[in-house]
């Protein structure tokens, strides 16, 4: 992967878990794309204090936007000249505009990794390098809360393992993995309170919260140190990781399919 090269990265949907102060790569260069202008600016922020000022850049975006997202693909090659990494981190909790969840959770996740693809993959004469899709422990353990947010984070895992297969078979050079927390300690979690964001499965919300005290909450760096497995583990190629609280960092394993 780039991270031996300290490569530039894209991380689409910037608060993410609080992730930057966790991740220790001692060369980086970063663009952190969000729509939220107030926290892409910490986000940078962060970056500046902790690795210097001039190693990573805030794009304002919003990620639905297929031309913006475009464009800030361009702007991180151009500022950074190349592309190693790409995170496609963000996600919404939006029953009520379900149309809205699944073009964020993942149509973006799709347009994100094809943008990733023309950037880095050998098909299009680049020099290879890895992504990450986020997906969710709700692709496993069903609720009743948040149907269309399960369908998203499902098609997330399905779209990344075919496009894993596709890369190894055509020699893109990419490694493509998903990953799946369980509940992190983000703002995230809290808009399962709100009517505005659940529509009539708000009521599930005890629910909820009995499911979070029975599995327990995650911190981010926990998140970060996945994501950087993934990165930096070569043999890693549509490969499902696991977050939890009970198991800590795992792969989900599929049955071969018999005849
Ligand atoms: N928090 C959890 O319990 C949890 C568990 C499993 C998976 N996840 C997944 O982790 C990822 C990150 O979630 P989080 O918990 O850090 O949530 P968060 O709300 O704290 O951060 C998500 C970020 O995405 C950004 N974003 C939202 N819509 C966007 C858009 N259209 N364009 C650009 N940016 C946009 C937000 O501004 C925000 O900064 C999501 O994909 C989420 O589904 C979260
Ligand atoms: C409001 C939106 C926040 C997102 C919630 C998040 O995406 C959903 C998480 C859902 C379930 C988490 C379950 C965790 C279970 C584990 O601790 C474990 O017991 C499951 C073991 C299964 C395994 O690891 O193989």
């Amino acid at each position: 992967s780039g991270l031996q090269r300290g490569g530039p990265w894209i991380f689409l949907g910037a608060q993410g878990q609080g992730l930057f102060q966790d991740f220790c790569v001692p060369v980086l260069q970063v663009a952190v794309v969000d729509l939220n202008k107030t926290v892409g600016e910490q986000c940078q922020a962060q970056l500046d204090a902790e690795f210097g000022e001039g190693r990573s850049v805030f794009i304002q975006c919003d990620v639905t936007h297929g031309d913006a997202l475009r464009d800030a693909f361009q702007r991180t090659v151009d500022q950074f000249g190349r592309l190693d990494i790409v995170i496609n981190n963000a996600g919404i909790n939006n029953e009520k505009n379900w149309e809205k969840t699944i073009q964020v959770n993942l149509t973006s996740v799709i347009k994100g990794t094809y943008l990733a693809l023309e950037h880095m993959s050998k098909e299009y004469g680049k020099q290879g390098g890895t992504i990450i899709n986020v997906s969710s422990m709700a692709a496993f353990l069903h609720s009743p809360h948040q149907p269309v947010y399960t369908a998203t984070k499902h098609g997330v895992i399905g779209f990344t393992r075919a496009m894993a297969d596709a890369a190894a078979q055509d020699d893109y050079g990419v490694r493509i993995n998903v990953l799946c927390p369980a509940f992190v300690d983000t703002p995230l979690l809290h808009t399962v309170e709100e009517e505005d964001n659940m529509g009539k499965f708000v009521k599930f919300k005890d629910d909820f919260k009995q499911s979070m005290n029975k599995f327990g909450v995650l911190q981010p760096s926990l998140i970060a140190e996945g994501m950087m497995r993934l990165i930096s583990d070569p043999s890693l190629n549509g490969a499902v990781m696991k977050i939890t609280c009970a198991k800590g960092i795992h792969f989900h394993t599929y049955e071969p399919m018999s005849a």
